[in-house]
């Protein structure tokens, strides 16, 4: 949390690398019911934290920002991928030797008061990491404890009473003397304030930025509250559905972000900053299920800025057009996750009602209105007939191959597009710096595409 004009001119001065992350997975695995597959979290993320610095993660609820710190400490177990903590991979880590790394990475929680244990006096709650690691003797603990309480801005009476007796500010207090028990260099702070009243936020972020240089403490800071990151911290990674799809220096990121999906999260803030040069872009919708994640970019489905097919006829669709045909797509791809039961498609297929919607109906209230050159149109006729038969699957590849493009098929490779900044995105490459054909002039969004 240090100044940022100081880093800005002094570049040279930030600290090595102290976590070193580099393509990380953690998926969760699924019940056969829910179809076996894994959940990805954490799909593929690679990044470093140096020395002293606060690095922030954001994105939407559910894009694996939780999952991705407690990896980083090891309270979930990596799938794939190395998490190297000054220089050893600790995801290989085990025994004693994980049981004395654990020591260096703390994790402060969002919710004090679930995270604290109501049947422990406060000293005791303190103490538990100590006596969990055989920490000095009874005595120096409590002496120990004393010194937590007043590093948080406690007072040493606090000791012997319970957490229901405080507030939420204090509570957290109490949460970070624990995780700053055992000395840690490195904590993860998993939204510290978002439980928090706005009076009390500023003095526990407050807190946590005396205490990182006091310390010299290196933190990652999930949050979901974009101006306490962009104020917060030094640098900032943004997260879609397991994905890093940008990481930069905090000020650029929030001033000049490259990819689309920063874009929309910065647009959906009410009041943007009014001066910001980059346009509004929608964020329409919810992220897909990391179960089943789309191919290639996996912000496609919801892409403002998706590059359109360069087939016949599609130069002619509007982008009102193509947002018709996606949110057809987004139906079917919804359904097709769907738990339908086998009655439920003979039900279907003998036109009989079910509970959901029929595919026909969908159809011709999404599409219906607007009219397509022949060749979409034929291509979304098959796909309305084949889904109306049950095959829901076939329905999407039939879309996906008359209609997906480039952002569909192939995942973004990380693209430098500043120092230290990079960003996830076909929309970089040479390729297709033209491809907003489909795009210009309408809702501003060609101003958008000239600055990526
Ligand atoms: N123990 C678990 N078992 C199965 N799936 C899980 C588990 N924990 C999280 N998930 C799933 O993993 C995905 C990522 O969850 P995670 O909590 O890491 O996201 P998040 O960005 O921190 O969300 P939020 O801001 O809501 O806390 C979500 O789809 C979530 O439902």
């Amino acid at each position: 949390m240090s100044e940022r004009a100081a880093r800005v001119e002094q570049p040279d001065e930030r600290g090595d690398p102290l976590v070193v992350v580099d393509e990380l997975r953690s998926y969760y695995e699924s019940e056969r019911l829910l179809g076996g597959k894994p959940v990805k979290a954490v799909d593929g993320v690679s990044f470093e934290i140096r020395r002293g610095e606060t690095l922030g993660i954001v994105g939407e609820s559910g894009c694996g920002k939780t999952t991705l710190g407690r990896t980083l400490v090891r309270l979930e177990e990596a799938t794939d991928g190395t998490v190297r903590y000054d220089g050893t991979d600790v995801t290989t880590l085990s025994g004693t030797e994980l049981k004395r790394w654990r020591k260096n990475a703390q994790l402060v929680f969002q919710d004090p008061t679930a995270s604290l244990n109501e049947r422990q006096t406060v000293g005791a709650v303190i103490r538990e990491p100590l006596e969990a690691h055989s920490w000095g003797d009874p005595h120096s603990r409590r002496e120990r404890v004393y010194d937590l309480l007043e590093l948080v801005g406690l007072a040493p009476e606090h000791y012997y009473r319970y957490p229901h007796q405080f507030s939420g500010g204090q509570k957290q207090r109490i949460g970070i003397a624990r995780a700053l028990a055992l000395e840690p260099d490195f904590l993860v702070l998993d939204e510290p304030v978002s439980a928090l009243d706005v009076s009390v936020q500023a003095k526990i972020l407050n807190l946590l930025s005396d205490l990182q240089a006091e310390l010299d403490l290196t933190y990652l800071l999930i949050a979901h509250d974009l101006s306490v990151v962009r104020h917060v911290c030094d640098r900032v990674g943004v997260m879609y559905l397991g994905k890093l799809m940008e990481l930069g220096p905090s000020e650029e990121l929030f001033s000049d972000p490259a990819n689309p999906y920063t874009q929309s999260l910065l647009s959906a803030i009410p009041k943007p900053d009014p001066s910001a040069p980059f346009q509004r872009l929608p964020l329409r919708g919810t992220p897909p299920s990391p179960r089943d994640p789309p191919s290639g970019c996996v912000f496609s489905t919801r892409c403002p800025l998706k590059i359109r097919p360069d087939i016949e006829g599609n130069h002619d669709l509007s982008r009102a057009q193509w947002e018709a045909i996606d949110r057809f797509r987004e139906v079917l791809r919804e359904r097709d996750l769907a738990d339908v039961t086998f009655v439920e498609r003979l039900r279907e297929r003998l036109g009989l009602s079910t509970r959901f919607t029929p595919i026909p109906t969908v159809a011709e209230e999404l599409l219906g209105d607007v009219s397509f050159p022949d060749s979409v149109e034929a291509a979304l006729s098959r796909a309305v007939d084949r889904a109306a038969e049950g095959e829901v699957s076939a329905a999407r590849a039939e879309l996906a191959d008359a209609l997906g493009g480039v952002c569909e098929r192939e995942q973004p490779v990380r693209h430098d597009v500043g120092e230290g900044h990079s960003s996830r995105c076909h929309r970089h490459l040479e390729a297709y710096a033209d491809a907003d054909d489909v795009l210009e002039g309408e809702d501003g969004v060609g101003g958008v595409l000239e600055g990526l």
